[in-house]
């Protein structure tokens, strides 16, 4: 059971997993189809893991998981050019999360 203080991370993830936008973020990024990726980037970052994080209970906070979450933000930053497709979608999940966030906290 979730206790109080992390209701609204549950809330926000499903938001986030049915956004149209989130399907670059869904699962861990397939190093076979980006070797560089894990070079680049060392503390990878996806909806599917926060996931698994927020049922195993390993979020002691709700600043801990905002943390994860901008962490994928961050990360597509860094790795995609802003104009790209996948740099693109993350500003986009970037906005509507910390606007959803707000609202729920
Ligand atoms: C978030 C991210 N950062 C860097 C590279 C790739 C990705 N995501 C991939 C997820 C699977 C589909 S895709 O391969 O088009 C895009």
């Amino acid at each position: 059971r979730l206790n109080k203080e992390l209701a609204p991370c549950r809330q926000v993830l499903d938001d986030l997993e049915s956004h149209d936008e989130a399907w670059p973020f869904l699962l861990a990024v397939n190093t076979k189809q980006f070797p560089t990726y894990r070079k680049v980037i060392r503390n990878p970052m996806d909806l599917q893991t926060i996931g698994k994080r927020l049922s195993q209970n390993e979020y002691k906070s709700r600043d801990e998981f905002v943390s994860d979450v901008r962490l994928i933000f961050d990360n597509c930053e860094t790795f995609n050019e802003d104009n790209s497709p996948v740099g693109k979608a993350g500003h986009t999940l970037r906005l509507f999360f910390e606007t959803r966030w707000a609202d729920l906290t």
